[in-house]
């Protein structure tokens, strides 16, 4: 199987670093596409090192490969999809990850009956790890779904959802590792400010990030009763539970949940902007 990326930036270039590492993709199975003006740039010494193909045409890239990933932002997709239809064929399969872009404007943007998964990964892929929410279109077979499913389940945990959940799934996973890794600086900064060394404290700010999430996903127990273990009762200790209060506060957790719900919000803009051919906002 060979696989394109249309677009090869950040969210691109992990996860063919992700599948190479993993072993389920070769390096020589992956072609990426990267605009002209990459030419010269670092990015494109890096992209090469790994070993993949590189193009500076959708078009070639298209006839190479059995599944597309496109990789793009939304305000480029209307020019992209109006580029490459020509030259798509019942072999291929097209896996959309971008944020707010809907199933049917990339099925009704393709010649008829094309095959479209849209899904959203998120980075932490590169090193094997992380989540990825994918929905099928009108005409991507369950064998379509179960392929994506296999491939991405090689970086990371995967697994078949609502396209109507996409738009939160962005707002939550795909921008989620960036809250986290704000929680890990300002957890480590935390710790700097006490005495500890910035090293020290960043690595036990995301060994301990790391270990309560494995903790979550291996108890399958509500958070909130994990909380109450770490939480002494004991007047005589209570450290733990004056720190919560502190994050209660300040609104921790209903800053979360906003985060969310502004991801999504903006998702749902990228969508318009997607509507547009060559949109540029102001
Ligand atoms: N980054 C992330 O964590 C995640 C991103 N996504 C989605 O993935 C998509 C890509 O995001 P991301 O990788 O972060 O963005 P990047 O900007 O890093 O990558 C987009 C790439 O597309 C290139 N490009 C622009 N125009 C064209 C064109 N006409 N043909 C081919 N390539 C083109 C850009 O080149 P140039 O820079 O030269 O313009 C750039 O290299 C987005 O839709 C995003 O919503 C989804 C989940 C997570
Ligand atoms: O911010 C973005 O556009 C993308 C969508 C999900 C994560 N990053």
């Amino acid at each position: 199987m060979s696989v394109g990326f249309i677009g090869a930036g950040r969210l691109a270039m992990a996860m063919a670093k992700g599948f190479i590492r993993a072993g389920a993709v070769p390096a020589e199975n992956i072609f990426a596409s990267a605009p002209d003006n990459l030419v010269g740039r670092a990015e494109l010494r890096n992209i090469k090192e790994l070993g993949i193909h590189v193009t500076h045409s959708n078009t070639a890239l298209v006839s190479q490969s059995d599944v597309v990933f496109l990789a793009i932002k939304a305000n480029v997709v209307k020019n992209v999809l109006e580029e490459i239809s020509p030259f798509v064929t019942q072999r291929h399969l097209f896996v959309t990850p971008m944020a707010g872009i809907t199933i049917k404007s990339v099925e009704e943007a393709l010649p008829a009956e094309t095959r479209v998964i849209r899904m959203m990964p998120n980075t932490p892929l590169v090193v094997g790890e992380g989540a990825t929410v994918y929905a099928r279109g009108e005409h991507a077979t369950k064998h379509d779904g179960e392929m994506v499913e296999v491939l991405l389940s090689n970086v990371g945990w995967c697994f078949e959802g609502k396209e109507e959940y996409m738009d939160a799934v962005t707002g939550l996973s795909g921008s989620g590792p960036a809250y986290v890794f704000l929680s890990i600086d300002a957890l480590a900064t935390g710790g700097v400010k006490m005495g500890l060394s910035r090293q020290e404290s960043l690595r036990v700010a995301a060994e301990t990030i790391q270990a309560a999430a494995k903790r979550v996903l291996e108890t399958g127990a509500h958070p909130s009763m994990l909380k109450d273990e770490v939480c002494s009762n004991n007047i005589l200790g209570q450290s733990a539970l004056s720190a919560i209060h502190k994050m209660e506060a300040g609104g921790f957790r209903a800053l979360l949940m906003d985060a969310v719900e502004a991801g999504e919000d903006r998702t749902k803009e990228l969508r318009r902007m997607g509507e547009v051919k060559n949109h540029v906002e102001d």
